[in-house]
């Protein structure tokens, strides 16, 4: 059937971008008509260097590297390309094939190996594999975009002095490699921070891992760190890498570091010291290059004078010690705060943002946050869905936090019955569709309403005023 006119029909993927690196004109000819058959745009390159001069010019999805260049090794190219193209997929040929190489091309981060004289079919084959790798990527992308606009983006930017001295540390340890233990109550934002660091540090294109160690069993946690071999435990039914070996290159953040065992206290103290470690099971040693981060409520010197906790191991792990203050430390953020999330929840309820009445500014201003920036955000979200009017009062949060500042009634507090009326009345207007729904369930007629509302919004303009 013809389309009809002004169907939709899926935009065409675009072609795939191939790079071929190979110091032989003829392989590189052979190669170029067979990938410009199965509709790719090729490029060719005759060295390393023109291979990385040609990806400095354009990206490309996927690059076939001649293992012998010249004098050169395909091999030490790989690792070159792929710092300039992290995404690219890199398939090494050679006539020299052997296992070792394979496995050597691989670890440097190439996908793929192809022993010449390879087939049509062979190249075809590397080429859908890699438009299926390009497109689950940019669909990864696409959802992580999503997730983006799910969770309130972090952010640094500040007007406490103690944050702001937070933040100058953080930004000059993410220049190093030291080790970093952030402490601060629950919610002050302590994983926030470390991914804040890693992102500014030289490490910021590798892993960001996390572990979260007061939720695992001791055997669990060491495996979830260092990973296992089959047979390790009932269960481990395959050899499984851990979070350190994940993390290769990048930052491992150690979420309540103080939950360790004594055990696993010491495997990680070992790898602190020496970057080795063992999966369980396995008697060989491996090594891993990866910063460490961690997080701790507790208060560490005191479970070390107790026993708990080693203090090598905190000596490991502080060697640069951040400490956050509570969000009651530092409410010169806290309304700003605040009102970021009040705009992230109203565009996620796709409606405009609502503004903070005076009178829920003071209280939030005047609540001691003991559950931190979390809270707030709790707070917020919570607020927006059960009060769907233009300014947010204090009723629209729990009681908890309106009853420390004394701003809101409650049943059978020190109100007056006018308090407890004007109170309740308020109330079920912000979530009655309409003034008449409202009037239905306070079983009043709207025009008695109508003027209850006047009379109050005139007492709350004269309480804003004063
Ligand atoms: N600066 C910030 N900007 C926006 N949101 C923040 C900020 N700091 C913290 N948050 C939010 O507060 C919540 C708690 O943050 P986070 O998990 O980093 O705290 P934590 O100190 O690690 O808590 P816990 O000790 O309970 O693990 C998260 O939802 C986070 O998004």
């Amino acid at each position: 059937m013809e389309p009809q006119p002004g169907a939709t029909t899926p935009p065409e993927p675009s072609p795939m971008r191939v790079l071929v690196v190979d110091d032989e004109r003829n392989i590189r000819h052979t190669l170029r008509i067979c990938l410009e058959g199965f509709g790719c745009v090729v490029r060719e390159a005759s060295s390393a260097e023109a291979a990385l001069a040609a990806l400095a010019q354009g990206p490309a999805d996927l690059a076939f590297v001649d293992l012998r260049l010249g004098t050169a090794s395909g091999l030490d190219l790989v690792p070159r390309m792929l710092a300039e193209s992290p995404g690219l997929d890199i398939v090494l040929i050679t006539a020299y094939a052997t296992f070792d190489t394979a496995v050597e091309a691989v670890k440097r981060g190439a996908r793929d190996y192809l022993p010449k004289p390879f087939t049509p079919a062979q190249i075809r084959h590397v080429v859908d594999r890699a438009r299926t790798h390009r497109e689950l990527s940019s669909r990864l992308g696409d959802l992580e975009g999503q997730l983006a606009q799910t969770v309130p983006e972090a952010t640094l930017e500040t007007a406490s002095p103690v944050m702001h001295a937070v933040i100058g540390l953080i930004t000059r340890a993410a220049a190093s490699d030291a080790a970093v233990l952030l402490r601060g109550e629950s919610g002050t934002g302590k994983g926030v921070l470390a991914r804040a660091l890693h992102s500014m540090s030289p490490r910021r294109r590798r892993p960001f891992v996390t572990v979260n160690c007061p939720t695992l069993s001791e055997q669990l946690l060491a495996s979830e760190l260092f990973g296992h071999v089959r047979g390790a435990f009932t269960g481990a039914v395959r050899d499984q890498p851990g979070r350190v070996e994940q993390a290769e290159g990048g930052t491992l953040f150690l979420d309540e570091v103080a939950e360790m065992s004594p055990a696993l206290q010491a495997q990680l103290l070992r790898f602190l010291q020496e970057k080795q470690f063992e999966r369980l099971g396995e008697g060989r040693t491996r090594r891993a290059d990866v910063r460490v981060v961690a997080a701790t409520n507790r208060d560490l010197e005191k479970d070390v004078a107790e026993g708990r906790f080693r203090e090598d191991l905190l000596y490991r792990l502080n060697v640069v010690e951040v400490k956050l203050p509570a969000l009651r430390e530092r409410p010169e953020d806290l309304l700003a705060l605040a009102r970021r999330f009040v705009a992230f929840f109203a565009r996620a309820a796709q409606r405009p943002p609502p503004d903070l009445s005076p009178a829920t500014e003071r209280m939030l201003l005047a609540y001691g946050w003991p559950g931190n920036v979390r809270e707030l955000r709790n707070a917020l979200e919570r607020a927006l869905i059960v009060w769907p009017a233009a300014v947010l009062e204090p009723q629209a949060f729990p009681e908890r936090i309106a009853a420390a500042s004394g701003s809101v009634v409650m049943l059978g507090g020190p109100h007056t019955l006018e308090e407890v009326e004007r109170e309740h009345i308020l109330r079920v207007m912000a979530s009655a569709p309409s003034l008449d729904e409202a009037a239905r369930i306070l079983g009043i007629d709207a025009s008695t309403l109508w003027r209850k509302r006047k009379k109050y919004e005139a007492s709350s303009a004269d309480k804003s005023a004063e």
